[in-house]
């Protein structure tokens, strides 16, 4: 189990907040060659990226690189700079074909991992091809791109993309892998952040991309286990293994049937929860 509760987007032409997110609590840092960077600095902060992957010093975070999408006049040379970077693997923008996920992985070594975005209306209606193309160890939604394209007003409940983010979330599941939340583009305000990231783990994602250090807390906080699970899935798996004892497929715990199924989420809870504790923060 991979921890992937906050995935924090550092923008390549930024070496000071680069160098900064070594030491923040995230699970993954993004380097962004794409949106976050001016045509005019992009081989600059290509070949910043990869001086500070040479320089490595990320420890339990997961450093990708989000490059330029494909048909982009950077897209080829900054996956050949990732390629052979360190990076644990490289961030797709505008994934709407599996072809696209195959090419850069056939340029990557094998323990490297792509993460293809869904951000435009093509890509949400391939998200189930895309997620389950070899190479491809999860799905982060793009909201921004997405809302745009589908010409959406913004509200707080996101209701205009519900169901473009259950879709990738569903895709994700049927094919095994991860699947991240969008960002939330205010900063300051950790009332609405929270609001958003409580929503993103009610749908089932594994976690959120954010775009500012401030964010991480509530983030790991939202989408770490809280202390009550934990202690409810000890008594589930206790009250299961005493059943089991007394010769009964089923228990009931705090007036709740717990079955197998239960006892299996209720492990892997109490794993995450170890490796939460493990990691720090
Ligand atoms: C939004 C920001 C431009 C704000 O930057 P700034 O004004 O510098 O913020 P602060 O003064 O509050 O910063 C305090 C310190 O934190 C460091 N910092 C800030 N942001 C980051 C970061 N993302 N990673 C690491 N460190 C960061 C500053 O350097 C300050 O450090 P210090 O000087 O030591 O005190 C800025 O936060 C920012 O650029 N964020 C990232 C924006 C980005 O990457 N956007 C693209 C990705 S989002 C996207 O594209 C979504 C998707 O594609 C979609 O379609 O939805
Ligand atoms: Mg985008």
């Amino acid at each position: 189990m991979q921890l992937l509760r906050s995935m924090l987007y550092v923008p390549g032409s930024r070496v000071s907040a680069i160098e900064k997110a070594r030491e923040l609590p995230a699970d993954a840092v993004i380097l962004d060659l794409e949106d976050a960077v001016i045509p005019d600095q992009k081989p600059g902060a290509r070949k910043a990226v990869a001086d500070v992957l040479s320089a490595g010093g990320f420890g339990p975070r997961a450093a990708l690189v989000r490059v330029n999408a494909g048909g982009t006049p950077w897209h080829h040379e900054d996956v050949s700079m990732v390629a052979v970077s360190g990076a644990a693997g490289v961030v797709l923008p505008k994934a709407e074909d599996p072809s696209q996920v195959e090419a850069v992985a056939a340029r990557l070594d094998d323990e490297m991992s792509v993460w293809a975005m869904i951000e435009t209306p093509r890509g949400v209606l391939a998200a189930e091809r895309i997620a389950s193309t070899s190479g491809v160890a999860g799905l982060i939604a793009g909201t921004n791109d997405l809302r745009l394209d589908l010409q959406a007003k913004v509200s707080p409940d996101r209701a205009a993309l519900t169901h473009a983010l259950q879709m990738i979330v569903l895709a994700a599941r049927a094919a095994g892998v991860a699947a991240i939340d969008g960002v939330f583009n205010a900063p300051k305000d950790a009332e609405g952040l929270r609001r958003e990231c409580l929503q993103g783990r009610l749908f089932g994602f594994d976690g959120k991309t954010l775009i500012h250090p401030e964010q991480l807390g509530i983030a790991n906080d939202v989408f770490g286990p809280t202390p009550d699970e934990v202690s409810f899935a000890a008594r589930q798996i206790e009250g299961f293994t005493s059943a089991q004892a007394n010769g009964q497929g089923v228990a009931v715990v705090d007036g709740v049937i717990v079955e197998e199924l239960h006892v299996r989420s209720a492990r892997q809870l109490i794993v995450k929860a170890d490796l939460i504790r493990d990691r720090g923060w």
